[in-house]
């Protein structure tokens, strides 16, 4: 948020926005007709909706993987014109970090991976190195720079291929289910991780069929089931049990077991529902124990 000189909180402006978009697949359905969808700068948007509710798909087309029927997509205010140049730009600016690592995964190690798109861009070998090292840093991974990718588990390939999005120096990020797979530490580490680029400035949007995650951790969401069924932020349409019955989502155990400790009077009713089981345990036990 920011305060104009009036004093009045003015919306973040928009790091990435769809307008009107309408995309199918060859011989199929459509899968949006006339989409609108806003990115604030330095959010954390989650994407969410049934197998099959275009959460890849706008995704893709959001990062110049897929190109729009008709409508427009807009990077920082500006709107992407036709043509190879304005893409290769769009696709530097938005990356896309696909769900399974190993469809982007292709050179033999560490080092060289997370180096691929930074030589690619043209950037003198001291400058790329840089880049890669910082990178590493940020992922957590620099002890593999020289490790054979294949080599890694499936958690540490994911963050390498992470590693290669972010040194690109993106002004947003776009990644497709980050957290499936993963073991629940996994997940807090990973997380964690993407809090820390979002800290220093990286817009998020991240799908995933984790509402509970996305209950916590985004900012807002958009709920998709071949067409935007809400968008808002996370608390009110995650806990909104008719949006989620027509997304196909289960509801998140944060507000219900908010609910349930506020009306056995566990909770204070102006306290924020807990942010974890364990949480939500420890002031059960507190009125077991005392
Ligand atoms: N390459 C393709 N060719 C034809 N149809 C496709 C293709 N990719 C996706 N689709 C169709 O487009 C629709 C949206 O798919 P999409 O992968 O975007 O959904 P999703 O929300 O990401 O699903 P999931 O949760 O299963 O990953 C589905 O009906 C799917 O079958």
């Amino acid at each position: 948020m920011t305060t104009d000189p009036g004093g009045a909180t003015a919306a973040p402006p928009a790091a990435l926005s769809g307008h009107g978009l309408a995309f199918r697949y060859p011989d199929t359905a459509p899968v949006f007709t006339a989409l609108d969808v806003r990115i604030a700068q330095g959010s954390v948007v989650g994407v969410l909706g049934p197998n099959g509710g275009g959460k890849t798909t706008l995704l893709r087309l959001l990062s110049g993987s897929l190109t729009p029927e008709t409508g427009e997509i807009h990077v920082d205010g500006e709107r992407v014109r036709r043509g190879r140049r304005a893409l290769n730009e769009l696709r530097r600016r938005v990356q896309l970090v696909f769900q399974d690592p190993d469809d982007q995964l292709f050179s033999a190690s560490v080092s060289q991976d997370v180096s691929f798109g930074p030589m690619n861009l043209g950037l003198a070998a001291d400058a790329a190195r840089e880049r890669v090292a910082w990178a590493l840093e940020a992922l957590e991974i620099t002890d593999l720079a020289d490790q054979p990718t294949h080599l890694l588990s499936y958690g540490q390939r994911k963050r390498v291929v992470l590693a290669g999005a972010l040194a690109m120096r993106p002004s947003v990020l776009v990644l497709d289910e980050p957290t499936a797979g993963l073991d629940p530490e996994g997940v807090e580490s990973l997380v964690q991780t993407l809090e820390g680029l979002r800290a220093a400035g990286t817009t998020l949007v991240v799908s995933t069929h984790d509402v509970d995650l996305a209950y916590r951790w985004a900012d807002t969401v958009l709920l998709l089931n071949r067409g935007l069924l809400a968008s808002g932020p996370a608390r009110d349409v995650l806990a909104d049990p008719a949006l989620l019955a027509a997304a196909r989502l289960r509801p998140a155990w944060a507000p219900a077991a908010g609910r349930a400790l506020r009306a056995a009077d566990l909770l204070d009713p102006r306290a924020p529902d807990p942010a974890t089981p364990e949480e939500a345990a420890r002031l059960l036990d507190l009125d077991s124990g005392g």
